[in-house]
């Protein structure tokens, strides 16, 4: 999908868009993505984003309700490397990454609440492609997501600028 969009500008288009909420910050040199929803639903173990962000990303933009957690992070700069290398246009997480400093010299962008050193667990505990809300904002897989500097729309079909 064409990344040259603003939310703002969409969001003027498209009012009843659903805007994401929570106060999450940008991490990496690309502020702005947008594509198709992918999803994980974790907790505290980010075995299925590591083995997702592992394999072909199509354009796509992997949520991750880690359910708010900032006790671990799941994402840091070696699964960030591997998503950007896979083609996934961007990660937005519930939850924090690590390796910051890192991940804010790629040409990528992550959405999440913060960041904690702490890993994560990797036992592969989760869902894979489940339907995930947080920030008042509903992601169901293959709807169309859009990131940038002003937040985090969702929708059912592709929003056209003008
Ligand atoms: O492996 C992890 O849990 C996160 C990490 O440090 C990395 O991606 O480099």
């Amino acid at each position: 999908m064409n990344a040259d969009f603003a939310t703002a500008d969409l969001i003027d288009l498209a009012p009843d868009t659903p805007s994401c909420q929570l106060p999450l910050q940008h991490f990496g040199r690309r502020p702005r993505f947008c594509g198709r929803v992918r999803t994980v639903r974790c907790f505290q173990d980010n075995g299925l984003v590591k083995q997702l962000l592992n394999s072909p990303g199509n354009g796509d933009v992997l949520v991750v309700d880690g359910g708010g957690s900032r006790y671990s992070a799941l994402v840091g700069d070696m699964i960030a490397e591997a998503a950007c290398s896979n083609g996934w246009a961007g990660v937005i997480v519930h939850g924090v990454i690590r390796d910051s400093v890192a991940i804010g010299q790629m040409d990528f962008g992550i959405k999440a609440l913060g960041t904690n050193p702490k890993k994560s667990a990797k036992d592969s505990v989760g869902e894979v492609d489940v339907v995930v809300c947080f920030g008042e904002v509903t992601f169901t897989p293959g709807d169309y997501v859009y990131s940038d500097e002003d937040g985090v729309l969702v929708s059912k079909a592709p929003i056209e600028a003008a």
